[in-house]
């Protein structure tokens, strides 16, 4: 039991120190970024850091490059010149997704898909952990709805799970507020400066002013450049 109680304080010690090598750095820092579609210049020379335990919003108008940066910050989008360096993989969050009509998913089953390809789990500790992140986005209750049934806020919500239950402390969003009515704002609000709270990374791409108002750090962009 003794012994039992040690390697408890020593793991739980390990995984400190592993976490303040980690957080010492910023979650992501990208430099000098310039991206270009077809000879459309969209960035130019954007550079950033994303801190640890904050909510950061790029925000920007229309056109701005905002989308076309996070897609960048998340590593699916290449840019054409600058690096982004990122200290663990990203959970990110994207508009307007859907699942094939021919793959008929629940809610249950696309956060569950978060937990495939990290370390090893027994079933018992992959069902916790997805019903810990469904719990947290307040979505238990659709747990066994079809996906493609939930409203397009609630889908985000079930993505943000799926990063929740992979254990991601990184997470982006591309306008998690759009079509939101003002209630599903606060709400998603809240679950973000949560995960936040928690010790993550967290930004979105936003036009909502509350959101702007509540974030930690605000990043403009304007003309593919940043303003502050
Ligand atoms: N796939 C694409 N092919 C060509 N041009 C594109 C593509 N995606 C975006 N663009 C252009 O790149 C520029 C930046 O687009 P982006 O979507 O990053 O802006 P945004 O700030 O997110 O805009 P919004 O607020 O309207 O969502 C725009 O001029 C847009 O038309």
């Amino acid at each position: 039991m003794h012994r039992i109680t040690l390697n408890a304080i020593e793991n739980n010690y390990q995984k400190r120190l592993e976490w303040d090598v980690l957080t010492s750095s910023p979650a992501v820092r990208a430099q000098n970024i310039s991206y270009s579609f077809d000879g459309l210049s969209v960035l130019h020379s954007v550079n950033l850091e994303l801190r640890w335990g904050a909510v950061s919003v790029i925000a920007g108008p229309n056109g701005a490059g905002k989308s076309t940066l996070i897609e960048i910050l998340a590593g699916v989008r290449t840019p054409q010149a600058g690096t982004v360096e990122r200290v663990e993989d990203v959970a990110l969050v994207v508009q307007r997704v859907s699942t094939p009509d021919a793959l008929p998913l629940t809610v249950q089953d696309v956060v569950t898909m978060g937990t495939w390809g990290g370390p090893g789990m027994t079933a018992s500790e992959r069902r916790r952990r997805v019903a810990e992140a469904l719990d947290r986005v307040h979505l238990a209750q659709l747990a066994g709805s079809p996906f493609n049934s939930l409203s397009g806020g609630q889908r985000q919500r079930a993505l943000l799970a799926q990063g929740i239950a992979r254990q991601a402390r990184i997470f982006l969003l591309d306008e998690p507020a759009a079509g939101l009515d003002a209630d599903s704002r606060a709400r998603t609000r809240a679950m973000l400066a949560e995960e936040a709270r928690r010790g993550a990374a967290v930004a979105c791409v936003s036009h909502d002013d509350e959101s702007i108002a509540a974030a930690d750090c605000v990043i403009t962009l304007s003309g593919g450049r940043v303003l502050s």
